[in-house]
């Protein structure tokens, strides 16, 4: 093989084969494929995020974000695999390792039976290590949420989709945004709703969401995360930031541990410089682990 096949970050579109649909979003959507240049059905099966083809800022926000993931080498990270060029490199797709579970949100509604505290205490682990490995390359996630992480296996999880992810400038502490496009905003901390402002601790602050929509095993209905189609309309956010700075959280999903809560409501301080960091939190998840191991508290479930 040649060298450039050999490292295989190219991919050439003729040996793509669509399969299904993963996945889809406002400006892209993620394809199953299976790269067999073979032809032979003997090729691996790859994730291709696809961009809309619409206007010119989501090819460089595109351009970007494909950038980010291939530099990011985490084992609780989406891999990048490469890009494939098409249309005589008029448009450009994102060729990413393929998870076979999906998204955390269908996983935990699918086995919520089978999930007990401590492998959702594993994967909170494995989330808030990529978290903090991304940090250390100055990294905002901005889009933190259990439906941007991906299960690999019944033990693993990864973080997925940097299509909002900035780089924090050397100088500062944090990222101003100033074309807010549509945000999540329930899983938005307080000076991202009314600043546009984004740091590690704002991300710190949609980390104890995840942890909530793990532990609620992504429930809608316990606590309804969704306001609409999470559209940032002006009321909305005031009326949010309102309620957060009067103390309102969200309440303890049903059976989740006291400790765990806590947690919870430390990323959920008001101001972000009295929320833990990722590191911290990862300690305090593997303290809470070690004493699920000693005395599990979980009542087996009667499977039904
Ligand atoms: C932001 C707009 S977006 O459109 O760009 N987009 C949505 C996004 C959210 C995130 N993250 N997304 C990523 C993937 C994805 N899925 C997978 N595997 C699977 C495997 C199975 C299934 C599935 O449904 O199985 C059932 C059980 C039959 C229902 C779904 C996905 N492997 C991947 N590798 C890299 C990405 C990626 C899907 N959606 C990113």
């Amino acid at each position: 093989l040649s060298p450039a096949q050999d490292d295989q970050t190219l991919f050439e579109e003729r040996h793509l084969r669509y399969i299904s649909l993963l996945g889809k979003g406002n400006f892209g959507s993620v394809e199953l494929c299976r790269y067999d240049p073979l032809g032979d059905n003997t090729g691996e099966l790859v994730a291709v995020k696809k961009l809309q083809p619409n206007k010119q800022s989501t090819l460089d926000d595109f351009q970007k974000e494909v950038n980010t993931l291939s530099i990011l080498h985490c084992d609780y990270i989406v891999k990048y695999r490469g890009v494939c060029y098409s249309m005589g490199r008029l448009s450009m797709s994102l060729v990413m390792e393929y998870l076979p579970h999906g998204s955390l949100i269908g996983y935990l509604e699918k086995y919520r039976h089978s999930v007990n505290t401590r492998r959702m205490l594993l994967f909170a682990s494995q989330i808030c290590k990529g978290m903090e490995y991304l940090q250390t390359l100055r990294y905002v996630h901005r889009d933190l949420a259990a439906r941007n992480i991906l299960v690999a296996s019944d033990s693993l999880v990864k973080i997925a989709d940097f299509g909002l992810t900035k780089i924090i400038p050397i100088d500062k502490e944090y990222y101003r945004v100033t074309q807010p496009g549509e945000s999540p905003i329930f899983w938005y901390a307080p000076e991202s709703i009314s600043e546009s402002r984004f740091s590690h601790k704002s991300d710190v602050w949609s980390f104890g969401i995840v942890l909530h929509e793990i532990f609620s095993y992504c429930d809608m209905n316990s606590n309804p995360k969704r306001i609409g189609h999470n559209v940032q309309g002006p009321s909305i956010s005031v009326h949010l930031t309102n309620i957060l700075k009067s103390n309102w959280r969200l309440l303890p999903p049903p059976h989740c541990p006291p400790k765990v809560y806590s947690l919870m409501k430390q990323c959920w301080a008001y101001n972000f410089d009295e929320r833990p960091c990722f590191s911290s939190l990862g300690n305090q998840i593997e303290v809470i682990m070690q004493d699920e191991r000693e005395n599990p508290k979980d009542i087996p479930c009667i499977l039904n």
